[in-house]
C-alpha cells in the first residue's frame, strides 16, 4: 500500500463557500505543498482530512482507512500542526507534553526534550506567555515526537524567522530521508514549497486548479513576455493570465499550446509557485 492520502471528491458547503469535489493523494516518502490564496480553502480541506469537520460528500483514507471510521489510528501515525495551536494555553510545554503524550503509542520523551533544546523552548513556560513562533516551535517539536507516518501542517513556516525556517525546512529534509514518511502542507511562503515539495496541490476558490508533481509544473508552464502589439495575434484563450502595461505584456501559458509563433520577439521564462498563484488569479481577467 503506497497511497497515504487519498482525498476523494470531496464537498463541504459553507454558507458564502463551497469546497467543491476535491481530489488528490499523496504517496508514502514524498512531500506534497498545498497552495492557493487566503480563503481558497485550504484549511477547510486540512480540517477535513483531520476529521475536525464533515464532508457532504466524498471520501478521504489514510493509510488506507477511511478518516471517519478510524480517527483514533489514524491520528497515533499522523504528526500535525494547525495554523492556530490547539493545546493547554494556561499550562507549561511540559506539562502538555505530559497529558498529551501518552494518547500516542509511540510517544518519545526523550526526543521530545531534545527538541526543546535545539529550538531553545523551556520546558516550565506557560504556552500563553511564548510568541507565535515559539508556539509553532513547540507544535513542531511535539509532532515530530511520536515517530508519526505522514506529517499534517497547516502554514507551519508562517511566524518562524528565517533562520528557523531554514532549520525547518533542512529538518524535514533529514525526517524524509528513510522515504518511509510524508508530508502534506499548506504553505503561503511558496519559496520554502519550491524548496522542499516533490508535488504541488493549488486550490483555487474551492476547487482543485491541479495536483501535479514539481517536475510536470516546470514542464508545463511558461511566462511570455512581449510587445502590446503581438497581443492581437496571440489566441487568448491559450492564456492563462495577461498582465498587460504601457511596456508590454506579461502571460502565464501553458507551454505545450502556446508554442511559440513569435521566435525571439518574445522572452519565455520558467514561473516559480508564486507567479503561478498570482497569474491564475488574473485568469478571469482575460
Ligand atoms: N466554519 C465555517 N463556517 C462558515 N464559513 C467558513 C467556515 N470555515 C471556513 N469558512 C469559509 O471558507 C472559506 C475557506 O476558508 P479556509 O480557512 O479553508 O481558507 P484558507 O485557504 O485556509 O485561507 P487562509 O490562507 O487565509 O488561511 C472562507 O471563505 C471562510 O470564510
Amino acid at each position: 500500500m503506497n497511497t497515504i492520502l487519498n482525498v476523494k471528491n470531496v464537498t463541504k458547503q459553507f454558507k458564502d463557500f463551497t469546497l467543491d469535489d476535491v481530489s488528490f493523494s499523496l504517496d508514502r516518502g514524498y512531500v506534497m505543498g498545498f497552495i492557493g490564496a487566503n480563503g481558497a480553502g485550504k484549511t477547510t480541506t486540512i480540517k477535513l482530512i483531520m476529521n475536525l469537520l464533515k464532508s457532504d460528500s466524498g471520501d478521504i483514507e489514510v493509510f488506507g482507512y477511511n478518516n471517519k471510521n478510524n480517527e483514533k489510528l489514524i491520528k497515533d501515525r499522523i504528526g500535525f500542526i494547525y495554523d492556530e495551536c490547539y493545546y493547554f494555553d494556561h499550562l507549561s510545554i511540559i506539562d502538555n507534553a505530559k497529558i498529551l503524550g501518552p494518547f500516542y503509542s509511540q510517544w518519545n520523551k526523550e526526543l521530545f526534550l531534545d527538541y526543546l533544546k535545539r529550538f531553545e523552548l523551556k520546558p516550565k513556560q506557560k504556552l500563553k506567555k511564548l510568541s507565535k513562533g515559539m508556539k509553532t516551535k513547540f507544535q513542531i517539536a511535539f509532532a515530530l515526537s511520536h515517530n508519526a507516518e505522514l506529517l499534517v501542517m497547516d502554514e507551519p513556516t508562517a511566524g518562524l524567522d528565517p533562520v528557523f525556517r531554514r532549520e525547518f525546512l533542512d529538518l524535514l529534509y533529514d525526517i524524509m530521508e528513510d522515504e518511509q514518511k510524508s508530508i502534506f502542507f499548506s504553505s503561503h511562503i511558496t519559496s520554502d514549497l519550491d524548496r522542499i515539495a516533490d508535488y504541488i496541490t493549488f486550490i483555487s476558490d474551492g476547487k482543485i486548479v491541479f495536483s501535479k508533481s514539481m517536475e510536470s509544473i516546470k514542464d508545463s508552464y511558461i511566462i511570455v513576455k512581449g510587445n502590446n502589439e503581438l497581443l492581437d495575434s496571440i489566441q487568448k484563450d491559450r492564456l492563462i493570465g495577461l498582465k498587460k502595461s504601457p511596456f508590454g505584456f506579461e502571460a502565464l501559458t501553458s507551454n505545450e499550446l502556446f508554442n511559440n509563433p513569435f521566435g525571439d520577439s518574445v522572452v519565455i521564462e520558467k514561473p516559480n509557485l508564486e507567479e503561478l498563484m498570482f497569474y491564475y488569479k488574473l485568469q478571469k481577467e482575460v
